[in-house]
């Protein structure tokens, strides 16, 4: 109930004209408000009877718009979505470097303002060119736009958004999650793959000077690995590589052979891959030959090591089923990855006084296995050629080489003379551009010169990386490479003899610290019981009335027992300091300098340690017998270890007779010590 239907007059009546003395009602009302309130706008506003219903219409006027502006986006919306066709392109994978080649050509980024600038290297880079080709030459500048842009080809309306990755954009990016999205408005679902066969065909045509060589990088935050680094290298003639008459020939026909008969190997029920497998010394050719091949086939190579510590069975499963058909897929230096037992051992060692790693050293995260299903399991891509180089092709798991993995093997040799005679005709007649039709007579005198040059080369003792090094310090000189190649030889002859006997010292100088250092850190830091499965400080107990060892015969040998499952080995130790042997496991055997010596177990494979005794032994000097293991990764059987206590070393009073000056070649007897 208002103060109108109670016919009571409200205390602003008075107040209820504008001064007009025409306002009556609800808007008279309003306007005496809002005088009271000061607010003489609202009284203006107020003061026509229409404009209330005017502002009505307004209100409904607009959301009637809103309204339609929202249906007709729904629409687009449901319309865009039946009839475009969206794909996501991801750095790292193939199909990215395609599209984003095909926008730069397409001028899709010449708006931009955005750009990081790197100075000019192997390492490919989206740019765009800015103006002059002569200022572009050093930079490249790559835009970082990434606003939607709307452009047209072959008939069709392409929008395209760029996502920026974790780096600095795609070109200069190590980082794999920079993404392109496209959208193509239309029906014809074949609009899509029509422009990814164009954006691969250009993307063929712009590389073919080059061999691109995709190389896997630390990752960033983003998961899985990808192929985000690329360097380009010029094509390399197959005639540039010299190697015996026919073999890269063969490889090349092996190699073509593979890519024509695909659909033989379907039929046949053979997956339809090649793997070669390049060894031989450093420097013979091995990698040049496979940059060669995949410049004359037009392959790319995706390059990677296993060394490299981020790579594990994981991420090397998912770059290797991410390299495209009709690549090659190339590990260097297979070796690496899985290094003999003796250089893991070397490895392990630090140096004197460091404690022992946690775990035995590995230079690869990746195992056999991954490796061996990457190249023929589950995992592995078909279509693709594989290709490993090593120069030490023992050391490789027969596993690894047997055919169906690698179909072909081929040998690299140091350069024999006719490698010697060919690297001379390619540098100084072939690679000069050297007409031999027009000027026969200087041909001729280069063939002799090249004759001279060989006949200078012993075979088989230098690589052709060395010949090329040699050649390339005469470059422009042919005369005085064929003169001056005797003397050549004979200085990297003597630099190899020096260089042989510098190692030879810093051997036996490590051979020296490693005993030493294998004392202090067995001394230094004994094993907890049972944790430590790789060996590392666990002693025997000697104890009262064990079986003692069997006395060391003429020759200075010991055998001492071991209990079961710790294998054998063999090894070398003064008695009267710090001795070291190395053995099947972590096993240290304390010896009361040429006294006490006993083992807990005897009924156990043996083990040879031979001790040089000293000239004349310091009795009050104990030694110890510390067995290291020769494989780190057999674990003491936990049956034993109750028997691996460390030893209360004072409590071994067994005698241990250890050999006579006179059997051991002189040395005075080493004196009866109790322990
Ligand atoms: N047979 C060869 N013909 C032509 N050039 C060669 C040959 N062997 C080596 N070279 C030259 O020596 C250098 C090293 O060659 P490359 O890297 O191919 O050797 P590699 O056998 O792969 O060595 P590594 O085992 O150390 O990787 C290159 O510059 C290459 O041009």
């Amino acid at each position: 109930m208002s103060f109108y239907d109670t016919g009571i007059q409200p205390p602003w009546a008075g107040l209820n004209t504008n001064g007009l003395g025409n306002d009556t009602g609800l808007t008279g009302w309003w306007h005496s408000i809002s005088r009271l309130m000061g607010m003489s706008f609202l009284a203006t506003m107020f003061s026509q009877q229409g404009y209330i219903v005017d502002s009505m219409r307004l209100l409904l006027l607009g959301s009637l718009v809103e309204a339609g502006r929202r249906l007709f986006q729904w629409l687009m919306e449901r319309m865009r979505f039946q009839y475009s066709i969206t794909a996501q392109f991801s750095e790292g994978d193939p199909a990215y470097d395609w599209i984003v080649l095909f926008l730069t050509q397409e001028k899709v980024w010449r708006r931009s303002r955005d750009f990081t600038v790197t100075a000019k290297s192997s390492k490919r880079k989206w740019g765009i060119k800015t103006g002059e080709e002569e200022f572009d030459e050093n930079a490249d500048y790559v835009p970082t736009y990434e606003l939607p842009q709307l452009f047209s080809w072959g008939g069709y309306w392409i929008e395209i958004k760029r996502s920026k990755g974790s780096y600095a954009g795609p070109a200069m990016s190590s980082g794999p999650s920079a993404s392109i999205y496209m959208t193509i408005y239309t029906w014809n679902m074949k609009a899509f793959s029509l422009l990814l066969a164009e954006a691969r065909r250009r993307y063929i045509d712009t590389s073919r000077p080059h061999v691109n060589i995709h190389t896997l990088e630390m990752p960033g935050f983003s998961p899985g690995m990808t192929w985000t680094s690329v360097k380009r290298k010029p094509r390399r003639p197959l005639s540039s590589i010299v190697l015996e008459e026919g073999v890269i020939e063969s490889i090349l026909q092996d190699a073509r052979d593979f890519i024509d008969t695909e659909d033989w190997y379907i039929e046949a029920g053979i997956p339809h891959r090649r793997g070669y497998l390049l060894y031989g010394p450093p420097g013979t050719g091995k990698s040049s030959t496979i940059y060669a091949l995949a410049g004359e086939l037009g392959f790319e190579i995706y390059s990677l090591s296993l060394s490299s510590g981020f790579i594990d069975d994981y991420s090397l499963q998912r770059a290797a089923s991410s390299i495209p058909k009709h690549s090659i897929f190339l590990i260097e230096d297979i070796d690496c990855a899985f290094p003999s037992r003796e250089e893991e051992s070397d490895d392990e060692f630090l140096g004197p006084g460091y404690p022992p790693p946690p775990v035995p050293p590995r230079r690869s995260a990746v195992t056999l296995s991954g490796l061996l299903n990457v190249l023929d399991g589950v995992d592995s891509e078909e279509g693709k050629i594989f290709f490993a180089t090593t120069n030490y092709v023992d050391r490789l798991d027969a596993a690894l080489i047997r055919p169906g993995r690698i179909d072909q093997k081929v040998e690299y040799h140091l350069a024999t003379r006719y490698q010697a005679h060919a690297l001379f005709m390619r540098f100084f007649a072939e690679a000069h551009g050297e007409d031999t039709e027009k000027n026969p007579e200087h041909h001729k005198h280069i063939e002799q010169l090249a004759e001279k040059f060989s006949e200078g080369i012993p075979a088989e003792e230098f690589s052709t990386a060395d010949l090329q090094g040699y050649l390339l310090l005469c470059k422009r000189k042919p005369e005085e490479a064929a003169s001056g190649v005797e003397e050549w030889v004979q200085k990297q002859r003597d630099e190899r003899k020096a260089r042989a006997e510098r190692e030879k010292k810093r051997k036996l100088k490590y051979e020296e610290a490693k005993r030493k250092g294998d004392a202090m850190r067995y001394g230094y830091y004994p094993g907890p019981m049972g944790a430590a499965p790789y060996g590392g400080g666990l002693r025997t107990p000697i104890t009262e009335g064990t079986t003692p060892l069997p006395t060391a015969d003429s020759s200075g040998q010991l055998q001492i027992p071991l209990p079961p499952g710790l294998g054998s080995g063999t090894g070398t130790g003064t008695a009267a300091t710090a001795v070291t042997a190395t053995a099947g496991v972590g096993l240290g055997v304390p010896i009361s300098n040429d006294k006490s010596l006993e083992a807990s177990a005897s009924s156990s494979p043996a083990v040879d340690i031979s001790l040089d005794v000293p000239e004349s032994p310091d009795p009050s000097v104990d030694g110890s017998v510390v067995v290291v293991p020769s494989n780190p990764t057999t674990p003491i059987p936990a049956s034993i270890l109750p028997a691996l206590q460390p030893p209360p070393i004072a409590a071994a009073t067994s005698t241990l007779e250890l050999p006579t000056a006179d059997s051991v070649g002189g040395a005075s007897s080493p004196s009866q010590v109790p322990g």
